[in-house]
């Protein structure tokens, strides 16, 4: 695939954005990387690197860091929004005003909306109005992408065509992107294997061995589906990058930030501890809420990730929470 030069307004300037906006650079194209902190955008253009988030890796001088909204959509020819769940929607009423009217936005955000538990894409829909909307989601970290370490991710839009412009974009040599049209079920992935990387996180801090983490990752999957087939997800993203293949990296590596937590957890330390110590986002938190609300409203039982947020949320204590799963009646593994 190859994509004549873009130029790419980056909405988020922290780990994600800046290695997808260095991506993005090595495919030849230009990008403006917006981040809503002055001070943060002042020390990109000073180091030349993003050190607080994506520290070691230069940036190219086809990298304009801008605080103004305005500045990096003035010359756009694409819109990727790489922030946390809970900036999403502020980001996106502001990105309302000033998009022109067709421009297509896409984003690799993973998470739910928290205080509604909508998909990002409803989100979208609603304070971007009609217009092409893509995610990008799969097995990414972003140090790794950064040193250009082979990675595949998917690109899902409910229009062909402007998945298909984003992966283009983003293909290159050691970057694949696949192309989908199940915006729900990539999403719903995306947001889950968070909050089920926690679980792993506070079993393998527990000292449990090799057997819990595959019942973890192969039970947190039928919770995934569960969800994700009652929002209307197909059955093939599950089992696919988004999928599978993100819920198998974030719980097995410690370079997840999801797993850290709840590995954390499991030592004793408390959330804000936790959380503070990691120092960047970690989206299971606000995720492990708005699974647990959006649960309830369809009436899906998701054990693994309802006693993650009993550990946030409820002060169970990861002990406590591995009782009251292992005390659960035997029960079909399936259906
Ligand atoms: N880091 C990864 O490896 C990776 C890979 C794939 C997807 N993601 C997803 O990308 C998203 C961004 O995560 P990240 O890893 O870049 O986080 P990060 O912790 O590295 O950086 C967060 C960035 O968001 C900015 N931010 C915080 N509040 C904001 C607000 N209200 N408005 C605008 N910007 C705000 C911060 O200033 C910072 O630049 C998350 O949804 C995450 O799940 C991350
Ligand atoms: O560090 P985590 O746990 O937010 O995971 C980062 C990416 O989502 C992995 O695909």
């Amino acid at each position: 695939m190859s994509e004549s030069a873009a130029t790419v307004a980056l909405l988020g300037a922290g780990s994600w954005g800046t290695a997808l906006a260095l991506l993005l650079c090595r495919n030849g194209h230009r990008v403006r990387l917006w981040g809503h902190e002055t001070a943060q955008i002042e020390a990109l253009r000073q180091d030349g690197e993003n050190r607080q988030f994506l520290p070691g890796h230069p940036l190219p001088a086809t990298l304009i860091p801008t605080d103004s909204l305005d500045e990096a959509l003035a010359d756009a020819s694409d819109c990727l929004v790489v922030v946390p769940s809970h900036a999403f929607r502020h980001v996106a009423e502001d990105l309302s005003r000033r998009l022109p009217a067709t421009l297509g936005v896409a984003w690799a955000t993973k998470g739910l909306d928290v205080k509604t538990g909508q998909l990002l894409h409803a989100v979208a829909q609603e304070t971007l109005g009609a217009r092409p909307l893509a995610v990008v989601s799969g097995p990414s970290f972003a140090q790794e992408v950064a040193h250009g370490l082979p990675t595949a991710v998917t690109v899902a839009s409910a229009q062909a065509d402007f998945a298909e412009r984003m992966a283009r974009l983003l293909h290159g040599e050691r970057f694949r992107a696949y192309t989908s049209t199940d915006m729900v079920g990539v999403e719903v992935c995306g947001a889950a294997k968070n909050v089920l990387a926690i679980a792993t996180g506070i079993a393998d801090g527990l000292g449990f061995g090799a057997n819990t983490r595959a019942a973890l990752i192969t039970r947190g999957l039928a919770e995934l589906i569960r969800v994700g087939t009652a929002l209307g997800g197909r059955a093939e993203t599950f089992m696919g990058l988004a999928g599978i293949g993100d819920l198998v990296l974030t719980c097995t590596d410690d370079q997840s930030r999801n797993r850290r937590l709840g590995l954390a957890l499991a030592r004793g330390q408390n959330l804000a501890e936790a959380q503070a110590v990691i120092g960047q986002e970690v989206e299971g938190v606000v995720t492990a809420l708005a699974m647990h609300r959006l649960s309830a409203r369809l009436g899906i039982e998701m054990p693994i990730s309802e006693q993650v947020y009993r550990v946030l949320y409820e002060q169970v204590s990861p002990d406590q929470a591995t009782r009251a799963l292992l005390e659960r009646e035997p029960r079909p593994e399936f259906g």
